[in-house]
Formats: C-alpha cells, structure tokens, sequence
C-alpha cells in the first residue's frame, strides 16, 4: 500500500505490516526518516551509478527496498530472517511477479551473491567488516550505512588511528567518501551509535597485486600484529597469509619495510610486498 501523494510505502506501515518486533541482537534497526530513506539512492544517482541491478544486504520490513525499486530495474534482496524474508515476498509480490525484485532467505556471508552493477544497503553493523570484506573485491559502486567509527576507518589515512586492514582494502580497490552522518533518530528501534553512510567508487587497483585472495589473507595476517614490525608480522601470521616460506619475504624485503610497523606503511607498499610474498614466499595454492 502506496502513499498516494509520494508513491512511497510508508515505513512505519511496513514495520506494522511486516507484524514483528524487533531483535535487536540480530542487529534490526530500520530507517523510518523518509528524508534519509531517499537520500540513500540519491548518492548513487548523482554519481551516475548504473542502477540496473541493485543489491540489497538486510532488507527488514523493506522500506529501503521500497525506495531502489523507484530507481532499479532489478533488486535482490538478501535477508537472514525468515519472517522478514517472508514479508518482503508478500509486501512486494507484484514486482517479484514482474521479475523486478529477488528475495533470497539467508546469511549474507554465506550465499552465493548474484550479479549486480551496485549495492545499497542500510547493513546489519555486526557482519559490517565481513560483509564490506565480500563486496569490495567485486568492484561495483557501493553505497552502504555504517556504524560511523567503521565508516571513518574504511576512509582513513596511513600513519592514524583508524588506519589499518579495512582502510587498505577499501583504498586499493575504490574511492571511499563519507558523504552522510545518519543521527540514531532516523531509525526504530535507536542503535546506542551514530551512524554514517558511505559511498565506494571502484576503480582500476592503483597498485596491482597477483592474486586478490592472497592480497586479502596478506593483509589480514599482517594486520593481526599490527604493533609488531613487519619482520615480525610476516613471520608470526604466515598461518593467516598462507605463505610456506616467510623468512625468504623477510630476506628479499626491503629493510625499511621490514622494521615498519604495519600503520605506518602506505596502501602501495602493501602491494609490492604482497607481489613479493607471492613471488618468494611459496604461498599455499
Ligand atoms: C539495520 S537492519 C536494515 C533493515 C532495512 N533495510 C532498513 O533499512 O530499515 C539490518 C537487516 O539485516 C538483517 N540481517 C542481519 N544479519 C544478517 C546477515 N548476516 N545476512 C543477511 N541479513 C542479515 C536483519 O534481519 C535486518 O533486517
């Protein structure tokens, strides 16, 4: 049921209709402001995103499903709980008859994601990092909420606090802007954190690395002890990177790099010295 004078759903209307509480250890906080619920897209628009296929992680009660459908020409929508899955397939029965919308029933870590030209999501904030992880590799624009500490360490500089595994592979893959901070009023139930939204622009890696897993796993090794100097990280996580023979990274690396603790090392680095690991390293098939 449309609002008769915006063509939107009404969010509060979908709450009730979807006819479940909340659980907030599943992380359901759903948007209710409907100047924020349209902005979401908005990002993607006038960054001239090819909408054509949108993917949606979380869709709750479906009010932001609701707005890519103004915009997309397809949405697939993936959703862990079953009632809401349920209700998504109900609520918008006449576009999933007209092919435009998708509801797949399941954990966003685990199934098989479609093709898509973009994501949107107002994202569960407990799988942020394992979710962000999954679709940067896939380079597609991205507009995705998060918790707003996460949104400013995806977007920080080498050499800060915030700097480390997230910022480098964000970096390496897109341009990252925080482009909103979204208060907790704009949802229901509040989330205790402020939270922002962030818009990724992929482009063609900076850098080039040999193989994007092995960059990822090098990346998550080292970053385990990032107080240790590389020398040292390399060594000790080798289980993480999956390399059969650190100490010929640690030999054939350059010195510097080696006694640099991994924060201080800029995303290039991290390029050259995951060529390198992959080159001498013997890394696992
Ligand atoms: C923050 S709510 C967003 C709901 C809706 N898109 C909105 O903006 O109001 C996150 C949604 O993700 C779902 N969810 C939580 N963990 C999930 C997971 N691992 N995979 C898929 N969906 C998940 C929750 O059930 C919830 O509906």
């Amino acid at each position: 049921m449309t609002d008769t004078q915006t063509g939107r759903r009404n969010p509060d209307a979908l709450v009730r209709r979807a006819g479940k509480r909340a659980d907030t250890r599943q992380d359901q906080h759903f948007l209710v402001d409907d100047r924020v619920l349209d902005r979401i897209p908005e990002y993607a628009v006038e960054a001239g995103v090819d909408l054509s296929h949108v993917l949606e992680i979380g869709g709750g009660p479906g009010a932001l499903t609701d707005r890519l459908l103004g915009h997309a020409e397809g949405v697939t929508v993936v959703e862990r709980d079953p009632d809401f899955a349920a209700h998504l397939r109900e609520e918008f029965a006449d576009e999933r008859a007209a092919d435009r919308l998708t509801v797949l029933e399941g954990d966003a870590l685990d199934v098989s994601l479609p093709e898509f030209t973009a994501s949107v999501s107002n994202l569960p904030y407990g799988a942020s990092s394992e979710i962000a992880f999954r679709l940067l590799p896939r380079k597609r624009p991205l507009v995705l909420m998060f918790q707003r500490e996460f949104a400013e360490r995806m977007a920080a500089e080498p050499a800060t606090d915030d700097y480390g595994r997230l910022s480098v592979t964000a970096g390496h893959y897109a341009d990252v802007d925080v482009v909103e901070t979204v208060p907790k009023e704009a949802f229901d139930p509040q989330p205790r954190v402020t939270s922002a939204l962030v818009r990724t622009t992929p482009r063609e890696p900076k850098y080039s690395v040999p193989d994007d897993d092995f960059f990822m796993g090098f990346l998550k090794g080292v970053f385990t002890q990032r107080r240790k100097t590389m020398r040292n990280a390399v060594r000790n996580t080798a289980h993480i990177s999956g390399l059969g023979d650190p100490d010929a990274v640690v030999e054939a690396a350059d010195e510097d790099l080696m006694s640099a603790r991994a924060g201080n090392l800029a995303p290039a680095d991290f390029a050259d010295l995951a060529t390198l690991a992959y080159e001498v390293g013997e890394p696992e098939a």
